[in-house]
């Protein structure tokens, strides 16, 4: 069976997620070491905003990478390490209140210090989540857009989201042309995006052919437009998923997304590459293979929790059945 059809011009039509679930996820093979399948990092974390990184990052644990990373700012730090010793927490970034007092030089040190010490870690990872409860802070998001360049350069996948979508739409030269890139813009992040890229209102009477511009403006970036259906292109075509979630919107789907993203299209990397037969999974995008696995995984998680808990669903709730769900459509042998 054909696990991804799609038409290129003005349709979308429902990807076989489970088939591609099946496809890219690993086995459980004892021969393969710790890392193996899967160094995340979430840059993300600040005095705002805890959760977002930490449901985006637990989320790639639970799914089933190896080694989950956070990088935050020293205040947010404390409080991740508490919700989970899972996590690898770097408390690295600084927010302009915190050197307020300080010069230009000393910014700049300051700056180059926490690029030096991401440096470190970066080569490692198999792809990095930046946006989760960044924030908004000019300072950080000027150390981000150094992270962002650096992590280009050595080619490792970037999923954008939250408040890295509001960077990256002031600055799309930062991801623009980079197929490694993925966007994930919920209603009002994909309205900002299409009004400062396409330079005009988002057009509900042509869905698909907008987001194919899109993409293909921004140099044929992955996006995955979240809404009733998710759409995800990487401008060469569109397809959906549409399988039933839950009716609770409670904050924190998006971040969930987002560090499943990350994992599913590390995975769907390392089996495009080990790929010998020429299947349609093997021959499409990695990063659309992973938003696809990805929507489908939370929705799955999103409509067990529902069963069990109804309106007092949470977004932890949802975590909880991520496992459970991807057992259901790829039993560990
Ligand atoms: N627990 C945590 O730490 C969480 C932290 N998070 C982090 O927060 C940061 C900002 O992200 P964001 O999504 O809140 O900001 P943004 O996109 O500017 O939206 C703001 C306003 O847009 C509106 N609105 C939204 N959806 C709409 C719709 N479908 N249709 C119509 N309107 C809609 C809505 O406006 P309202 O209804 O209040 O008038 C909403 O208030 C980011 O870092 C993210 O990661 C979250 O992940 C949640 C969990
Ligand atoms: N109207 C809807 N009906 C069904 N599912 C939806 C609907 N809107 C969003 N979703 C699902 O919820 C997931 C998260 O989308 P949402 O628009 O809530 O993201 P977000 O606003 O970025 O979330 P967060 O609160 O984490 O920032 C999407 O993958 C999508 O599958
Ligand atoms: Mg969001």
């Amino acid at each position: 069976m054909e696990a991804v059809k799609c038409l290129s011009g003005g349709a979308s039509l429902e990807a076989n997620a489970e088939s591609v679930l099946r496809a890219i996820t690993p086995s459980l093979d004892p021969t393969r070491h710790k890392g193996q399948a899967g160094k995340i990092a979430v840059v993300g974390g600040c005095r705002e905003y805890t959760g977002a990184p930490y449901f985006a990052a637990i989320s790639a644990l639970k799914i089933g990478a190896d080694l989950s990373h956070v990088f935050c700012t020293e205040g947010a730090a404390t409080v991740i390490k508490s919700y989970s010793p899972e996590l690898i927490v770097h408390p690295i970034l600084e927010e302009s209140y915190n050197i307020s007092g300080v010069n230009d030089e000393g910014k700049r040190d300051i700056s180059k210090k926490i690029l030096s010490e991401f440096d470190k870690w970066m080569e490692r990872f198999d792809c990095l989540v930046v946006g989760p409860g960044l924030g908004r802070d000019p300072f950080l998001l000027e150390c981000v857009s150094k992270i962002m360049t650096r992590a280009r350069q050595s080619n490792v996948p970037i999923v954008v989201d939250g408040d890295g979508l509001f960077l990256v739409t002031n600055s799309i030269e930062l991801v623009s042309g980079y197929r490694l890139a993925v966007l994930t813009p919920n209603v009002i992040e994909y309205k900002r995006l299409v009004q400062k890229v396409l330079g005009c209102d988002v057009n509900d009477q042509n869905t698909h052919g907008e987001l194919l511009s899109l993409s293909k403006q921004i140099g044929g970036v992955t996006i995955l437009r979240k809404g009733k259906s998710d759409l995800i292109s990487d401008g060469e075509k569109v397809q959906s998923v549409s399988i039933y979630g839950s009716p609770r919107r409670c904050g924190g789907q998006g971040d969930i997304l987002s560090g499943s993203v990350a994992v599913f299209l590390s995975w769907a990397r390392q089996c495009n590459l080990a790929a010998e037969r020429e299947s349609t999974i093997s021959r499409t995008n990695p990063t659309v293979l992973g938003c696809i696995a990805g929507s489908a995984l939370l929705r799955k998680a999103a409509a067990l929790a529902f069963e069990h808990k109804k309106r007092s669903t949470l977004t932890t709730d949802i975590i909880e059945h991520l496992g459970q769900s991807l057992e259901a459509i790829s039993p560990v042998s």
